[in-house]
C-alpha cells in the first residue's frame, strides 16, 4: 500500500504548523523527515495514521495493505510505550489478543518476529530486565506483529545513548535488507536520516513547508557507518537546515 498526501495545511488556533505538503510515500522504502524543533513532523505523522485530521488536504491509501496485516498504520515511538508487568511476549502478543488471535497461530507470529528482531532468548523477559536498545526492539517487533502496511516511526532512537542508535540502525537495515517494510521516520538526527531513508523530505520551520526531497539510491545494506558519500548527503541536509533550524530556535527563545 502506497500513502499519499496532497496538499495538506493545518493551523492550531492562529499557529500555522504545516502549508502545502504533498509527498509519496512508496510501499517498500524508508521516508524520512527531518526539520527544526516545532516545524510540524510529528503533526504529519499523526496525520498519516489518522489521529488527527488536517484542516486542508487529504491523506490517500492507494492499494490493497500487505496480506495478514492486522493494523495498515502502527506507530512506534521513542518511549517505546511497552507494559511493565507484561514479559516481552506478552507486550506482542497484547497486540494479537486485540484482534482475536491466540494460541498457536499468535505463537507463530510471536516467533517470528522475535526471532527477525533477534528477541528469541529474551522472551520471557520482564521489560525492567531490558536495555533502552532492547525494549526498542521489542516495540519494533510489536509493530511487525500485525504486519502493518506503514509503521511510522517518531523519533525511535532519540532517547538511546549513541552506540546503541548505532546498533539499532544496524539492526534496522538487517530487518529491512531481510524483508523490507515501509516507514515514515521522524528524526532530528541527519545521520540516521542518511543511513536509514530512501527519501529524506526537508521541511522548513514552521509553518513547515516542504524544502528539498532527497532520495539516496545507495541501498541501505551497502550504507556503512561514516560512510563518504552518505556524509556528502548530510553535510548537504544541514546546509539546507541550518538556517532554519537558528532561526527556529530563536523564535522558541523569544515565546
Ligand atoms: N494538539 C496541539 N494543539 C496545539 N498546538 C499543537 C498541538 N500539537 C502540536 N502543536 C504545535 O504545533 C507545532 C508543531 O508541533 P510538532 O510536535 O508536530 O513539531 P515537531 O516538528 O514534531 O517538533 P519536535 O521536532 O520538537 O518534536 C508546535 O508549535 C506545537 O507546539
Amino acid at each position: 500500500m502506497d500513502i499519499r498526501l496532497e496538499a495538506i495545511r493545518h493551523a492550531y488556533g492562529d499557529t500555522e504548523v504545516l502549508q502545502d505538503i504533498s509527498l509519496a510515500i512508496p510501499a517498500g522504502r524508508i521516508v524520512c523527515l527531518v526539520g527544526p524543533s516545532g516545524c510540524g513532523k510529528s503533526t504529519l505523522l499523526r496525520f498519516i495514521g489518522g489521529l488527527e485530521r488536517p484542516m486542508e488536504g487529504r491523506v490517500l491509501q492507494i492499494g490493497a495493505p500487505p496480506e495478514g496485516c492486522l493494523n495498515p498504520l502502527t506507530f512506534v515511538f521513542q518511549d517505546f510505550a511497552l507494559l511493565p508487568w507484561r514479559t516481552v511476549q506478552g507486550n506482542i502478543s497484547l497486540v494479537l489478543e486485540d484482534h482475536g488471535i491466540r494460541g498457536k497461530r499468535a505463537r507463530a507470529i510471536i516467533d517470528d518476529v522475535l526471532a527477525r528482531t533477534r528477541l528469541s532468548d529474551f522472551a520471557s523477559a520482564l521489560p525492567k530486565q531490558l536495555s533502552g536498545g532492547m525494549k526498542q526492539r521489542v516495540a519494533i517487533a510489536r509493530a511487525l506483529a500485525v504486519n502493518p502496511a506503514v509503521m511510522l516511526m517518531d523519533e525511535p532512537l532519540s532517547a538511546l545513548d549513541s552506540q546503541t542508535r548505532e546498533l539499532l540502525m544496524d539492526d534496522l537495515i538487517t530487518l529491512w535488507t531481510r524483508q523490507p517494510f515501509t516507514s515514515v521516520y521522524v528524526t532530528h538526527n541527519l545521520a540516521e536520516a542518511v543511513r536509514l531513508g530512501h527519501r529524506i523530505v526537508v521541511l522548513s520551520r514552521r509553518p513547515g513547508r516542504i524544502c528539498e526531497v532527497v532520495e539516496i539510491e545507495k541501498p541501505l545494506a551497502e550504507r556503512l557507518y561514516a560512510d563518504p558519500d552518505l556524509d556528502e548527503v548530510q553535510r548537504h541536509l544541514w546546509e539546507m537546515m541550518r538556517d532554519e533550524a537558528r532561526a527556529a530556535e530563536e523564535e522558541l527563545i523569544d515565546v
